[in-house]
């Protein structure tokens, strides 16, 4: 990881480089070069991964996030959130652009019910909701928060119904008809959810789903409590439950076998309307679908939707907010703002990306605040790149120099990776050696330099 630390140095084509727009390249019709002759390239068809116009239950580009940071991620391991840096968080998120905020139940302690009451009354643009079980007791409590709505849950999974609360569907339905008939009476939202739904028995599921819509319930909830779903599994659920509810349907997906983020875009493709996100992913275990990563998933299936509802460029200050407050790091290979996420390192792929970066990026760099960049100093460089930094240090080399030099450097970097500066004085030596009449072979003489082997 050494050379990881050197990532942040290394050169930045946009900065200075006419770069092609990523949709203005995808637009024209290019030319290559094929065996010495010239060939046109017909432009690509537009986003090949977006929407299919042929799938009209489809949210993919028509969804809402239910950001439960405050909720699903205060059951994160290392979390606790005290109540000003609550406050942050909810208002950081609003800022973003979610539907929602989800908030820990009220009866889960004094301190959480009046946490909730004090975010109520911030007069954010997100919804507030509350968390509970389906209880009257919680019920109660919630409805005097200030809520804009309450999400309920119940396990429905034979193992929760036997070793969590012990009751049979029978109770469980007659529980919820109470539950929700209570919080709609207050004209509040109200949502109802079947906790461990993947390994709860369909027929059941179906039954209590068509029960609770059938008296007004504005969602009903699939929760992937164990993370044991796959992307058809949800698939099929999803889409049959559409056919079951006219309401609302959110998801909720944990990541213990890494399905979260297909798993929601499964459900969206299926027709869910509402999914749940936590900031990082943070959660039970090892968490829930990351509202980055759900954003990117979506920004490569609708751009222009997601852009219009959220701040991208604001996705990064959300993540270094909640990554302090639980005391990690943002992962290295995070999606969009992990330290690698636009880092383009092997030869080949710099040549491209050089030449039009939608080659080897889906997403644009500069829409989420971030840039791009280009490894220069590595035993995988290739000439084009080495070109390219000359030209951007006014450093004019041929092309035959070009491929000199970066046999100079592949074989320093065969010793160790290089940091931008290294590679900088590496390439003013060459330059200044070419240059030198007392100098006979300049790529010899710079290897010579810098300690090169021979
Ligand atoms: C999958 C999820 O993430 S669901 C959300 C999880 N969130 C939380 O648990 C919030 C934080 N929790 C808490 O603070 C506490 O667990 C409380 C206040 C909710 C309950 O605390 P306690 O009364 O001490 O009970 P405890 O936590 O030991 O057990 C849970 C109780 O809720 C019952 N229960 C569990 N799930 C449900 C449900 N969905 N609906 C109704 N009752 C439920 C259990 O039967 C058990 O009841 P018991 O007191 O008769 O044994
Ligand atoms: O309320 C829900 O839908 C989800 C609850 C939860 O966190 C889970 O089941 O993992
Ligand atoms: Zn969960």
């Amino acid at each position: 990881m050494a050379a990881i630390t050197h990532i942040r140095n290394f050169l930045r084509p946009s900065a200075s480089l006419p770069l092609r727009s990523t949709l203005g390249g995808l637009r024209r019709m290019a030319t290559s070069t094929k065996g010495g002759v010239s060939v046109e390239v017909p432009p690509m068809k537009q986003n090949p991964y977006g929407p299919n116009p042929a799938d009209f239950l489809s949210r993919t580009s028509n969804f809402h996030i239910i950001e439960s940071t405050l909720r699903e991620g205060e059951q994160f391991a290392n979390a606790f959130f005290d109540t000003e840096k609550k406050i942050e968080i909810a208002r950081a998120l609003s800022d973003f652009g979610v539907d929602y905020i989800e908030l820990t139940s009220p009866v889960a302690s004094e301190q959480s019910r009046r946490d909730c009451e004090a975010i109520c009354k911030l007069g954010l643009k997100s919804k507030i909701l509350t968390h509970i079980r389906c209880h009257m007791d919680d019920a109660r409590v919630a409805v005097e928060t200030g809520v804009d709505g309450v999400d309920v849950v119940i396990g429905t999974s034979q193992y929760l119904r036997k070793y969590s609360h012990g009751k049979d569907m029978a109770y469980i339905t007659e529980s919820a008809m109470e539950v929700i008939e209570f919080v709609k009476s207050k004209g509040i939202e109200i949502r109802f959810s079947s906790e461990d739904s993947f390994r709860s028995d369909l027929v059941d599921l179906l039954s209590i789903y068509r029960a609770v819509d059938k008296i007004g319930v504005n969602r009903v909830g699939i929760a992937d409590t164990v993370g044991c779903a796959t992307p058809r599994q949800v698939y099929d659920l999803v889409r049959t439950l559409r056919g079951v509810v006219s309401c609302d349907i959110e998801c909720h997906f944990h990541n213990d076998t890494g399905m979260a983020i297909a798993n929601a875009y499964c459900a969206l493709e299926a027709g869910a309307t509402h999914i749940d996100t936590s900031v990082l992913g943070i959660g039970e275990r090892n968490g829930i679908t990351p509202l980055g990563a759900l954003l990117a998933r979506m920004y490569a299936t609708d751009r222009d939707y997601v852009l219009s509802k959220y701040k991208l460029n604001k996705l990064r200050d959300v993540e270094n907010l909640v990554a302090d407050a639980v005391e990690v790091q943002i992962p290295f290979n995070n999606y969009i703002t992990g330290m690698c996420a636009f880092t383009h390192k092997a030869g080949i792929h710099a040549k491209a990306i050089l030449a039009n970066p939608s080659t080897y990026e889906i997403l644009k760099p500069e829409d989420f605040g971030m840039s791009r960049y280009v490894h220069v100093g590595s035993r995988l460089t290739g000439w084009n790149a080495i070109k390219s930094r000359a030209e951007q240090l006014n450093l004019n080399l041929t092309d035959a120099q070009a491929k000199e030099l970066t046999a100079v450097i592949k074989k320093l970097a065969d010793v160790r990776t290089l940091a931008l500066d290294d590679v900088d004085r590496v390439l003013r030596q060459y330059h200044a050696d070419l240059g030198n009449p007392n100098i006979a072979n300049a790529s010899e003489a710079t290897a010579a330099a810098f300690g090169s082997p021979n």
